[in-house]
């Protein structure tokens, strides 16, 4: 017996004892993976020689109500010896470390788990007690056999040729057959239920009508018998019962219809069953194009980010088929990299199959589709920010960090293209805006987006210059995502539209705004007064703050007062193209240590009585007490900031001293 790899054992018990009350989808995974075994062998014996497929291929159903089994069979590709074991003997996703850790402070919460994960094959153990799989390879002669009580482990042993189901006996046979043996049936649990050839029936229908490949089962049938000739007059019709084969899917590839012909519900089945995903998708586009280049496209936006998103492993890309024939899983070169999230099929019989990885950037074919893919992508998330805000803030919560790596990957030049759609947290609204909102509030005078950057919201909606900019009636930005500032540094501007004067609002010209992160040494926000005011506290204090920048070193580039510091008593900016921001950011990445760094300003509020106490320091020339002074107020300028400060123990000290 070998036992299960840690991660798929966990997956098992959750399965075992799942409450999750959809339990019928083991079904729909079972013919999604057989489907895929189809499509498997059909693509080889397309690309290779010496692969041949007699027969039609199909799934098919079957039960047993005496011996209480369902099986589902194909004669797809099959699975070895050794893909029995690999592929049935570990869950196949490669967040599985992820998984458990998540996981672990998950216990009971299964549905989540199976909604996050999708769990395809294992999803059989909600149902059934015991699972036998039966597989032979294409182009093998023996078949062997893997079964398991998803409890204490799993066997696989060779079948002796006179024990293999009868779909896998014949000269040259293949595929799978898997059979259930279901649980016994309780009031909360009715598997009774599956063991009718009208619950299959539907199950196949809700969640499996559009597979491509057939999916039978033997039925019952019955027909009248011919009225024999010597029939008396009180003759009463006979009927005979017979079995046949039928094929109880509609098997249309759902691509090819009208949107109009097809109900959203059937659009989320297939996505769930075609995709192994759980939950419905956010949005389905599908469209058609007719010509010298025809083809037919279905995009899903997901309502879930996939766990491994953002991870390398992370594989981009839509399916592409040829005349319903798949070729490739994922086509990468269909969909541009911000847009990475999206899952769907694109069939055209202009493109070749024999179209390979290294061709397909050449192929200018898949280049026109790949334009139209982006094109109704994008006019479909214009849609939905425009008319159902909501659940584009869910999108965007999911998906939206990608688009502005699209900008900032791009060095900007995809700003045009993506700023429309981004959304950011709106310090005086307190609610998503675009940037388009944004301008449109913006004050009379004010010509830049100003924004905030750091980990928290929180923390950056406290920071006294967001304060400083809100009160003189401009709005902020908060960011917190690592790429916020360094897409706003490829993006430089935004480009507002002309608005158009009416007979309350005066209308404004066409302009670019820049963007202006307001902790920036430069900030232009005091009055004209105010201004004066600084300068002269600066020209007095002249010595001041060269004395406070020698005892500071090179941790600042210099000391200054700052006019609009509100009640503040200092802190800190930046000059120069490296922001705070951006400093911890490059800390954190590959480079930390050779990163370049902030130049960092300190700066006083000249009317706040602490710089009263700074000059009376100076002034009786305690060179001790300034030092200590500036040690403080530069380390809680830090902490104000969201920053780390470099001696906690020392800050801790001299606070003490002061006290
Ligand atoms: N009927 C089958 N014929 C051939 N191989 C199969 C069959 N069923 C499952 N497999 C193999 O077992 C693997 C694991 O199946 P499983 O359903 O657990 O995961 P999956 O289909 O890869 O992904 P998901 O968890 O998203 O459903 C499949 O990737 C496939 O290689």
């Amino acid at each position: 017996m070998k036992q299960f790899k840690t991660e798929s054992k966990k997956l098992l018990d959750l399965m075992i004892n799942s409450i999750y009350t959809n339990k019928e989808i083991f079904l729909r995974e079972l013919i999604s993976n057989a489907s895929d075994a189809l499509d498997k062998l059909s693509f080889e014996s397309l690309t290779q020689k010496d692969v041949n497929v007699e027969g039609e291929l199909a799934v098919r159903l079957a039960f047993d109500k005496d011996a209480r089994t369902i099986s589902v069979s194909d004669n797809g590709i099959g699975m070895t010896e050794a893909e029995l074991d690999k592929n049935l003997g570990t869950i196949a996703h490669s967040g599985s470390e992820q998984f458990k850790e998540e996981n672990s402070d998950h216990q009971g919460e299964d549905v989540d788990i199976i909604g996050q994960f999708g769990v395809g094959f294992y999803s059989s153990f909600m149902v059934a007690d015991k699972v036998r799989v039966v597989s032979r390879a294409y182009g093998e002669d023996v078949a062997h056999a893997w079964e398991s009580d998803g409890v204490k482990g799993y066997t696989i042993e060779e079948v002796a040729a006179d024990q293999l189901p009868e779909d896998l006996s014949g000269e040259g046979a293949h595929g799978t057959v898997i059979t259930l043996y279901l649980r016994p049936s309780t009031d909360e649990d009715d598997t009774d239920q599956y063991l009718s050839e009208w619950k299959l029936r539907e199950l196949v229908k809700q969640y499996s009508n559009y597979v491509r490949y057939p999916v039978q089962m033997m039925v019952q049938k019955s027909r009248e018998l011919p009225k024999p000739e010597d029939a008396g007059d009180d003759y009463k019709p006979q009927y005979e019962s017979y079995e046949e084969l039928e094929t109880i899917n509609s098997m249309t590839p759902i691509w090819k219809k009208r949107s109009s012909d097809v109900e959203q519900k059937d659009y989320n089945e297939f996505y769930k069953s075609t995709f192994h995903e759980w939950s419905d998708p956010a949005r389905t586009v599908s469209f058609h194009a007719e010509g010298a280049l025809s083809y037919d496209a279905l995009l899903f936006i997901p309502s879930e980010a996939p766990f491994d998103l953002y991870s390398k492993d992370y594989e981009k890309g839509l399916a592409l088929y040829t005349s319903n024939v798949l070729i490739q899983e994922r086509c990468a070169d269909l969909l541009p990299d911000y847009y990475n999230f999206v899952r769907g099929i694109v069939d055209s019989p202009d493109v070749t199959l024999n179209i390979s990885r290294e061709t397909l950037q050449q192929n200018s074919q898949l280049r026109a589709i790949a334009r139209r893919v982006e094109k109704k992508i994008h006019s479909e998330l214009e849609s939905m920010r425009d008319n159902d805000r909501e659940a584009y803030e869910k999108f965007f919560d999911n998906f939206g960090r990608g688009l502005k790596f699209g900008i900032y990957s791009s060095y900007g030049s995809k700003a045009s293209d993506l700023a429309d759609l981004l959304l950011f947290w709106s310090a005086r609204k307190q609610k998503m805006v675009t940037l388009k909102e944004y301008a449109a509030a913006m004050a009379d005078g004010q010509d830049k987006v100003y924004y905030a950057a750091g980990d928290d919201r929180e923390r950056l909606s406290k920071m006294p210059i967001v304060k400083t900019a809100l009160d003189h009636g401009y709005d902020v930005l908060l960011c917190t995502q690592d790429v916020d500032e360094f897409m706003f540094q490829f993006m430089r501007s935004y480009h507002v539209d002309a608005v158009a004067g009416d007979s309350e609002n005066k209308g404004t010209d066409a302009r670019d705004v820049e963007f202006a992160n307001v902790s920036a040494a430069d900030l232009d926000l005091a009055t004209d007064e105010e201004k004066k005011e600084a300068e002269e506290a600066s020209e007095k204090n002249k010595d001041l703050f060269e004395q406070m920048a020698k005892d500071l070193g090179d941790k600042v580039s210099s000391v200054k007062v700052a006019a609009q510091l509100g009640d503040a008593p200092a802190r800190i900016s930046s000059e120069g193209p490296v922001s705070l921001e951006m400093e911890r950011v490059l800390e954190q990445g590959p480079d930390a240590g050779k990163a370049p760094k902030a130049q960092r300003v300190l700066e006083l509020n000249a009317a706040h009585p602490v710089f009263g106490k700074l000059v009376a320091a100076k002034d009786a020339g305690d060179e001790n007490r300034l030092k200590l002074y500036g040690d403080i107020l530069y380390n809680q300028a830090l902490l104000v900031e969201g920053m780390p400060i470099d001696d906690p123990v020392e800050f801790a000290r001299e606070v003490s001293e002061l006290m």
